[in-house]
């Protein structure tokens, strides 16, 4: 950006409305990349044809035959996988906005913002952390009488409540502190965390430790009001809300509840700088037993329509309780894309990638997805297709809510928003308690064609691609300075768990009407379907990755080679294939910010995840496509004890309860060790290498590699975090038994 950015050289071409708002940049080397990409698919073809002109048909060798077919099956699907990840590497583009041309041309005519932040327990999702996110969006530097926040608490819990009234009043010395200061990072939790030595007795440190002093004293208040399990009484009366909680409510059985509690029309709502605060709303939607109430799908329907009541904006951004705001300009910065003159008016929504701020050094259990993040996406955002990713991701309220695009449309932002200018709060609450009610959707279009889409526990993936295949286009975003932090989870369990969730979800898409390749025919690139099937698939993808690392493992036992010898020129297009897209995959790993040790660990819980995680979730898939299982959701926690928290920050993997994937990942790592070393002993025995093995014998040998914190967390680890010994003796035994298949 810099200077010509501002000031008065911009102010002359703005009048001719010549600039554009953001640009685009293709991504570096692109062409180069297309050309290795090729050599990689001709590598794969030769692998192809090796397996189907080289079939075993000897006498005795049926068993062969058979591990042979398997063996063409798997490559087939890798190569076909592969050909859908290069979809979204072939297009790669960057945005850039630029907020000082918006700015300089639409200050006045800035449009409003309605924020939704989603939350569902209060144990789970402590209000603390809630309420961090809330204020870090409160404080965005953007017109505050043309912001407001909804917080949705499918908790229904009065604590959340309780935090986000103390909020409230915080917000008042919080917001202007920010202001004046021009901190960064927004979040208080996150902000009084960051390194403070440099302050010392400045204006700006008094001022400092008087704000950190409240808001500890507002989290202790918050705390020890969970604690004691009781809200104290003189805070109960000081709010009505309170007697929502007076009758006994329950979290999947309560009446709905919405409160302002700050009226952002009120121009006597101010902070202590006197300035205007934002719209402050909570609201928890009705739940009953007998009403399914859809998850977060069904709680962002809710929100829409108690905010479209409340203050309508066009544009809605959408955060996950944990996600806090990390750039205060990032309104600003987003709604460049919208508001762009020329290209502006058909996007329907531009999303940020996923970022998290409990990350440790390598990243142990992969959750950043740098290379998801860093190329992928914006591969996607590239065809104007960028997924939904369920945070991070400011809407256009007509294409969320299910409007289709249409051509020639101006994309009307600039809409006076409405109505209720002197209705009254009591009478806004009550209009809203009947939106939140469980049967107001009841034969209406909510979560078919209208809103967020039900019955898919990715209920964002879909959405996105149902808009975009009502005609909208939608933009990926990745700054550098990161836009939103979050909390990824820190345990093995809850990580596969979200990875199941996730692949469940995904293949559900792809066995469903919502199939890309069908339902986005002729509307979606064909590139963009393809870079959908990326995901979409990872839920199959553990079969051929199972078979990989199974079947040439027992046959090496068996003596039966699955490879071409080293002496063969067959080798080539295999040694080239593998080596190459690895070199590759470090390269693009380290360029998007990820280290050497992150790429090894990368590896492993990409094995992990597709043997176990993806697995599952390709058996629900089924399960639920015969009709013998339901959608779930299954809540990511965002506390960890104390325990739990030094082995994350030490990098020490975390296994500790005997969940069946557990089982799966130590059968399958002490069945290749088992043939490891196997294999090992007849080299050493025969003083010479197998010829036709030696294949096999690397493949055991990367797998036990890759799978060494395991053996670690089997055999050599005593700590919680480790292996449970009931896990242990099942894989053992497994494993054993694996070893004695024979093969012919
Ligand atoms: O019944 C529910 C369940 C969840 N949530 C909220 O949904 C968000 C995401 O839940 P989380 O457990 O953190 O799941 P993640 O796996 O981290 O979520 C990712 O994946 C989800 C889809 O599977 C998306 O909805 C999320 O936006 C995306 O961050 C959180 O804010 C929850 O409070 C609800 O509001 N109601
Ligand atoms: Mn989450």
């Amino acid at each position: 950006m810099g200077t010509q950015e501002s000031g008065v050289v911009v102010g002359k071409d703005d009048e001719a409305g010549l600039l554009p708002l953001f640009e685009r940049k293709a991504g570096r080397l692109r062409g180069a990349y297309r050309v290795f990409s090729s050599t990689i698919m001709v590598g794969i073809c030769l692998i192809w044809f090796y397996r189907l002109s080289n079939i075993p048909n000897g006498e005795g060798e049926r068993g062969k035959l058979w591990a042979w077919i398997g063996m063409f099956m798997a490559e087939l699907g890798f190569g076909i996988y592969w050909i859908f990840t290069q979809s979204s590497r072939w297009n790669v583009s960057y945005s850039h906005p630029f907020k000082d041309r918006l700015s300089n041309r639409y200050e006045e005519k800035l449009p409003g913002v309605d924020i939704f932040v989603c939350t569902a327990d209060p144990i789970m999702e402590p209000p603390t952390l809630v309420i961090s996110t809330v204020l870090s969006t409160m404080a965005y530097n953007y017109p505050p009488e043309k912001l407001s926040i909804y917080l949705s608490d499918d908790g229904g819990s009065e604590f959340t409540f309780f935090a986000l009234l103390e909020a409230s009043h915080f917000s008042k010395d919080w917001i202007p502190f920010c202001k004046r200061f021009k901190v960064e990072t927004r979040s208080p939790e996150a902000y009084f965390a960051l390194d403070s030595s440099s302050l010392q007795d400045s204006k700006f440190g008094q001022e400092w430790l008087a704000i950190k002093k409240l808001y500890e004293e507002m989290k202790n208040r918050i705390e020890s009001a969970i604690e004691t399990g009781k809200i104290p009484k003189e805070t109960r009366d000081q709010h009505k809300g309170f007697s929502e909680w007076d009758f006994n409510i329950t979290k999947q059985n309560h009446q709905s509840i919405v409160q302002i509690l700050i009226d952002g029309r009120d121009i006597n709502a101010t902070d202590n700088d006197g300035n205007r605060l934002p719209t402050l709303v909570y609201m928890a939607r009705e739940k009953r037993p007998q009403w399914h109430h859809n998850f977060k799908a069904g709680a962002m329907n809710a929100l829409m329509r108690v905010s479209s009541e409340i203050s309508d904006a066009p544009f809605i951004l959408n955060l996950d309780c944990d996600m806090y705001a990390n750039d205060s300009d990032t309104v600003r910065e987003t709604l460049c894309f919208f508001m762009d003159e020329k290209e502006g008016h058909e996007v329907a929504y531009v999303q940020f990638p996923q970022n998290f701020d409990n990350l440790t050094k390598n990243d142990i259990y992969a959750d950043a997805a740098f290379v998801t993040s860093g190329v992928e996406l914006a591969g996607m955002g590239g065809y104007g297709a960028s997924i939904y990713c369920g945070t991070g991701c400011l809407h256009r309220r007509e294409a969320l809510v299910g409007r289709k695009y249409i051509k020639g449309s101006s994309g009307q932002w600039n809409i006076k928003s409405k109505k209720n200018v002197d209705r009254s709060i009591n009478d806004l609450e009550e209009a809203s308690k009947v939106l939140a009610s469980c049967s107001y959707e009841k034969d209406t279009q909510w979560g078919k064609e209208m809103g967020l889409i039900y019955g898919c526990p990715v209920e964002d993936v879909i959405t996105g691609l149902a808009i975009q295949c009502r005609g909208w286009k939608s933009l990926y975003y990745n700054p550098d300075r990161k836009a939103f932090l979050g909390v990824a989870p820190t345990t093995l369990d809850a990580e596969l768990l979200q990875h199941k969730r996730w692949s469940e979800g995904m293949f559900q898409i792809f066995v469903s009407k919502y199939c890309p390749f069908t339902y986005g025919h002729g509307v979606i690139k064909l590139g963009a379907q393809m870079g959908y099937c990326v995901y979409l698939l990872w839920a199959p993808t553990s079969l051929p990755v199972l078979y990989y690392v199974v079947v040439p493992s027992i046959c090496l036992l068996n003596g039966v080679s699955l490879f071409p010898e080293v002496s063969s020129l067959w080798l080539l297009p295999f040694a080239y294939v593998i080596a190459a897209s690895n070199v590759y995959s470090i390269f693009e790993f380290l360029s998007c910010d990820g280290t050497p040790k992150g790429w090894w660990n990368f590896q492993r819980l990409w094995l992990i995840r597709r043997t176990s995680s993806y697995f599952f979730g390709f058996l629900d898939t089924i399960l639920r496509q015969l009709g013998l299982s339901q959608t779930k959701f299954s809540l990511t926690t965002k506390v960890m004890t104390e325990d739990v928290l030094k082995r994350y920050e030490q990098e020490v993997m975390e296994f500790g309860s005997s969940t069946i994937m557990f089982t799966i990942t130590s059968t399958l790592a002490l069945l290749n060790l088992f043939t490891l070393v196997w294999g090992i002993k007849k080299v050493v025995l025969d003083f010479r290498a197998p010829d036709q093995l030696i294949l096999q014998i690397i493949l055991c040998a990367l797998v036990v590699l890759v799978n060494l914190p395991v053996y670690q967390a089997l055999f050599l680890r005593s700590d919680k975090g480790c292996i449970p010994s009931s896990v242990m003796f099942k894989s053992i035994v497994l494993a054993s038994l694996a070893c004695l298949i024979p093969v012919s």
